[in-house]
């Protein structure tokens, strides 16, 4: 079982920066396309930019894709940059990796993947809509023997189970 799927529409609204109900947002929602591979032997997957955005030299952004990653319990889905935006630009993930959790799927927040990308290089960025700006590789993850984990679902996104006690 693995598989990308959007979110619903409300929670596209939600987590995207306008947030404001419009025909463009909705259209946006509509044409947002499901990540795909180049080829047979591809690695990742590459997401799809559901808007144009620019980065000036410095800039940063962060995405709200509309998609969420459904995949099995012991794997994990690492987001990385664009290989050519990053040789070509020098942008880069702000968190560098991604790590996307098999439980965030079912996070109150649809699981929607948010990317954060910055422009550290000296150029401008232009990405189209419908764009490959970011790839998505699963892969499995192991256990120490005596593994512990300090709570046993995952509800919130980001940072909601920081605390080490
Ligand atoms: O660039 C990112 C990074 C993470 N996530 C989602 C997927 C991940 O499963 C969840 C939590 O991420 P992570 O565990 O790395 O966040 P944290 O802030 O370190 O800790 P917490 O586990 O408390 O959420 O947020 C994204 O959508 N985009």
């Amino acid at each position: 079982m693995r598989r990308f799927l959007k979110v619903s529409y409300e929670q596209y609204r939600k987590d995207s920066d306008d947030g404001e109900e419009n025909g463009e947002l909705s259209k946006e929602y509509e044409d947002i396309i499901l990540p795909r591979r180049a080829t047979r032997c591809s690695a990742g997957y590459d997401f799809y930019a559901p808007r144009a955005f620019a980065l000036e030299p410095g800039g940063q952004i962060k995405l709200a894709t509309g998609i969420r990653a459904i995949m099995n319990e012991d794997e994990w889905l690492g987001l990385y940059i664009r290989s050519g935006h990053g040789f070509k630009f020098g942008v880069r993930l702000k968190n560098s990796v991604a790590v996307i959790d098999a439980d965030y799927a079912n996070a109150l927040n649809e699981g929607h993947i948010q990317i954060a990308i910055y422009n550290g290089g000296d150029k401008l960025l232009r990405v189209e809509k419908g764009e490959a700006f970011a790839q998505g590789v699963f892969q499995k993850y192991l256990l120490t023997e005596d593994d512990n984990p300090r709570q046993s679902e995952r509800l919130g996104g980001m940072g909601s189970t920081s605390s080490g006690n």
